[in-house]
């Protein structure tokens, strides 16, 4: 183990970065930048999120699972634009408690990711800050030219759907900060995907085929629904009572007194990192029997009509959630 104050940058990149480099384009990580060539006949698409302990992690959240939320955070807005991820540029501004136990579980976390999605680290750098830890990460992909999906093609008539399920990023989270009782199974579960949400990589190729607008769930199902209704100045109406929920969450959902509540809480949580689409109503069953395909469970939650903004229902009558989702300030 290098001591860190002498060799704590060098090391860093040298013997826990370096691993995780492109082959071709990386440049080993010894030059200023990394050089890809273009690829004929295709976009390449590029995204960048960054996380902050205390505001997208918890303090004690392992280091190998924070390298795979910011990860995934990236790869999930790729996802939802239909293109396929192929690399990244990483910066970390290390904190007090991210000595080189906490770095190689980093890396460790970004090699067991970069297998499974297919991706490698192009480049960086590498800081250390006073203050908590924070980390970003630019990720890039390719989409067929001028297939990349937008937030703006919703028409009058097209249907909403989402992947997989919502709220268990904000169950995930109030379960790691101890304030949710439910089985340890569950509690885990959620915890987990809290942590390291899974992106709807493999769904990509579908919302680039029938998508006509798409985003992914980072801020909350109502807030990125009103992103993409403003975007292509339609009107949405979205179904509560369609949320798509795991066990864990409907076991959670089943012990409240208020339903309603319970439910607009889920659906302006976010953190759910799932893809929230528009398609033509004529594909429900292409689409449905391609999400078979995927084994990703796929919901039909409202349409989009004439007007503006997002109209969220319940039991057939409109509500207004107190907010849409997660904002800065
Ligand atoms: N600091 C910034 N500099 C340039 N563009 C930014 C910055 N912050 C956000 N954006 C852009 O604003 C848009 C909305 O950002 P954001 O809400 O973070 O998107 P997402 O939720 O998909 O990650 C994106 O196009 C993003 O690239
Ligand atoms: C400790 C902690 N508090 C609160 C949250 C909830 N939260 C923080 S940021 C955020 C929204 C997503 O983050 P953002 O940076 O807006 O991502 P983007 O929309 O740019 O992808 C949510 C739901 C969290 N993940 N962790
Ligand atoms: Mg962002
Ligand atoms: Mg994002
Ligand atoms: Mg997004």
């Amino acid at each position: 183990m290098p001591a860190l104050d002498v060799a704590g940058e060098f090391e860093t990149i040298e013997t826990l970065l370096r691993p995780l480099a492109h082959p071709e384009w990386g440049r080993g990580l010894v030059d200023d930048v990394a050089v890809l060539p273009s690829r004929p006949g295709y976009d390449l698409v590029l995204t960048k999120d960054a996380i902050v302990e205390g505001v997208h992690f918890l303090p004690d959240d392992p280091l190998d699972t924070v390298a795979r939320k910011l990860l995934r955070v990236n790869l999930s807005d790729l996802a939802a634009k239909g293109a396929e991820a192929f690399g990244y540029l990483l910066a970390c501004a290390w904190s007090e408690r991210c000595g080189w136990p906490e770095r190689e579980a980093f890396a460790a976390g970004l090699a067991q990711d970069q297998a499974r999605f297919g991706v490698f680290l192009m480049g960086g750098d590498t800081v250390k800050t006073p203050g908590p830890a924070a980390f970003s990460l630019t990720a890039l992909g390719w989409v067929p030219a001028g297939g990349a999906v937008s937030r703006a093609g919703a028409e009058a008539g097209d249907l909403v759907f989402v992947t997989g399920t919502i709220g268990d990023g904000l169950l995930g989270l109030q379960a790691a900060r101890g304030q949710l009782t439910l089985d340890p199974e569950r509690l885990a579960f959620l915890i987990d995907h809290y942590r390291q949400p899974t992106p709807q990589q493999d769904f990509a190729e579908v919302i680039a085929a029938h998508a006509t607008a798409a985003a992914d769930v980072s801020d909350g199902l109502v807030a990125d629904l009103t992103h993409i209704a403003n975007a292509s100045g339609v009107a949405i109406d979205l179904k509560l009572d369609s949320l798509p929920l795991s066990a864990a969450a409907r076991a959670w959902f089943e012990a409240r007194v208020d339903p309603q509540a319970a439910l607009e809480d889920l659906a302006t949580g976010g953190d759910d990192y799932q893809i929230v689409f528009t398609a033509p109503a004529r594909l429900v069953e292409t689409l449905r029997r391609e999400a078979d395909r995927r084994r990703v469970r796929l919901t039909l939650l409202g349409e989009v009509r004439v007007g503006a903004g997002v109209t969220v229902s319940y039991g057939g009558r409109p509500l207004t959630p107190g907010r849409a989702g997660w904002t800065h300030g």
